[in-house]
């Protein structure tokens, strides 16, 4: 039975998904090198934001096949690192959206009403209304930095409670922006224009540091800054001289460089800040959404099942893979193939799609066919996730063409693969959309589909041949289950595809290498 660690509180309702397929561990108080030491055990590891799965817990992590994220962000996570090993990482891109989305307005009417400190000193017995005057949101202007799921409903509460809506979001369109009531400008003018500026993004190279002492420069006395994204987006020394000095009014956090916040020089400055404990996420709905997505994920790929939200295989959602699938068997089993007559080291891949194959969604098959190739030198150790990445290692050039046009079938898949060794080349399509068919090899037109075992020769057409090469196997005990001869013209070259019962003995492909009229033999697992 797989084994699961959970290293961070998961809902209970994720627990029992796991158990139907594994025996699952909760250690939610690990230390890195107490993680680091029992890692090697797991054969999935499922996460909050509690957990740093570094590259050092990857190496350590041999049996791992996926990483977990119960949530959005994975910048705990070292994907690089894992893509490499193949292992999948997944996480729940919309479990936790609004309960995000709600932390964030929460965030800025608390800002605005002082909610927090007033709420202190009633209860220290206080009755001060004097100190508590807010401002309200209506009519103001709330920036948004980053239009995604929880950005644009931050977006739509926000409009629907008076407030002109700026956004700035490089990979979002104008007419997405202006749907959700939202005009699109560049990150300095609503900098200098927001009296409420929202974050919603990720962390990255490009973000971090975002909001720093020269930002902060661009804003209004009275803006404030409400950061329920991730720690490190903004400079928090930088943040904490602006709210002291007046440059502006105040932030609201709930994400922080370094969790937990311990010492650090936003505490002490009153009620012009906010600070959670990293509680966007912490809503009862949300927890019940991440475990339930993520752990049915964990449960599927240990299954042998592929992830719906995998960050790790480009283009492989679960749309994709969904009306894909049989066309990513057919272009495995064509990789594998090629890659086995080819032999030796593949140097260029060339991927022909026609006819209805001819489309843009080419990434999957490309992706497939790498594994399938790359299978005789990785085996197991090739998986959709790091397929691309061992391709590019080994120098593969892959080159893709496309050709509207597929004689005889709805779809095409052509594979020539070009290496140390030579050159060979294999055809494929799907019959009634799900059964693979070998229509050509080596440019000779055959019709079979692929057999485990499989034996091709290249030879004469010429009277006895095949008799010849019937008699040779039977010496042997090799059972033929079927048999197909393909050839361009009468007489000249063709090629035999054979499907055996059993693997090839030993030595046997020499001999029939030695048969007259035979030029060449190939023999293939698949
Ligand atoms: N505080 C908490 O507990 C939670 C925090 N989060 C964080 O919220 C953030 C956003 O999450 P979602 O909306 O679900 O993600 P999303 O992927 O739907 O949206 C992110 C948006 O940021 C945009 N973006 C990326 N780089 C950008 C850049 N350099 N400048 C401006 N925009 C950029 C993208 O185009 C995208 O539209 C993530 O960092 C996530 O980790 C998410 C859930 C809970
Ligand atoms: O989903 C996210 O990105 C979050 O930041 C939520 O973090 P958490 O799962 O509550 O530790």
């Amino acid at each position: 039975m797989s084994k699961v660690l959970v290293s961070d509180p998961i809902d209970q309702v994720g627990i029992d998904i796991l158990s139907q397929v594994a025996t699952v561990d909760i250690k939610t108080t690990l230390k890195p090198d107490e993680l680091k030491a029992i890692i090697g055990e797991y054969d999935a590891l499922m996460i909050r934001s509690g957990t740093r799965v570094t590259q050092d817990i990857i190496e350590a992590g041999v049996k791992l096949k996926i990483i977990g994220r119960a949530g959005v962000g994975v910048d705990n996570v070292d994907v690089p690192a894992a893509t490499r090993k193949g292992i999948v990482v997944v996480n729940s891109p919309e479990g936790n959206t609004i309960a995000a989305a709600e932390h964030a307005l929460a965030m800025m009417l608390s800002l605005s009403r002082h909610i927090p400190d007033a709420n202190a000193s009633v209860k220290r017995g206080e009755w001060d209304r004097k100190s508590y005057v807010g401002s309200e949101v209506y009519k103001k202007t709330l920036g948004v930095v980053g239009l995604g799921k929880i950005g644009s409903h931050v977006a739509s509460v926000a409009k629907a409670m008076g407030m002109k809506l700026l956004a700035y979001d490089p990979f979002i369109s104008t007419e997405r922006a202006e749907q959700l009531g939202c005009q699109l400008v560049e990150l300095n003018l609503l900098f200098q224009q927001a009296d409420y500026i929202t974050l919603h993004i990720p962390k990255t190279s490009e973000t971090a540091n975002l909001i720093n002492a020269k930002t902060l420069a661009l804003m209004k006395p009275t803006t404030r800054i409400i950061n329920c994204a991730r720690g490190g987006i903004i400079d928090e020394a930088a943040l904490a001289v602006a709210i002291k000095e007046g440059t502006i009014a105040g932030a609201a956090l709930d994400v922080f460089d370094s969790e937990p916040l311990g010492e650090s020089d936003l505490l002490g400055l009153g009620k012009n800040i906010i600070l959670t404990p990293h509680l966007g996420a912490s809503t009862a709905e949300a927890q019940v959404n991440v475990a339930i997505d993520v752990a049915e994920q964990i449960r599927d790929v240990l299954l042998g099942l592929p992830a719906r939200s995998a960050v790790n295989i480009p283009g492989l959602g679960p749309d994709v893979l969904e009306g894909f699938k049989p066309y990513m068997e057919l272009a495995e089993t064509l990789g594998n193939l090629v890659g086995q007559l080819t032999g030796g080291r593949v140097e260029t891949l060339n991927v022909t799609l026609q006819g209805d194959l001819a489309t843009n969604k080419s990434q999957p098959l490309i992706i497939a066919a790498l594994k399938g190739l790359l299978y005789q030198a990785l085996r197991e150790r090739v998986n959709y996730v790091n397929a691309n990445i061992e391709a590019k290692e080994r120098g593969i050039r892959v080159i893709e063409t496309r050709d509207a046009s597929a004689r005889d079938y709805a779809g095409l898949l052509h594979l020539q693969a070009t290496g140390t060794l030579g050159t060979h080349s294999v055809t494929g399509a799907l019959l009634g959309d799900k059964e693979i068919h070998l229509t050509d090899i080596d440019g000779f037109p055959i019709n079979v589909p692929p057999s485990k075992y499989m034996l091709f020769t290249l030879h004469r057409d010429v009277p006895g041949i095949i008799g010849k090469l019937g008699s040779l196997l039977g010496s042997f005990n090799v059972n033929i289950a079927s048999m197909q001869v393909g050839r361009k013209i009468v007489r000249g070259d063709a090629v035999m595809a054979l499907s055996i019962d059993d693997p090839l003995p030993e030595g046997i492909l020499e001999e029939i290498k030695k048969v007259s009229g035979i030029r060449d033999a190939y023999t293939v697992t698949l």
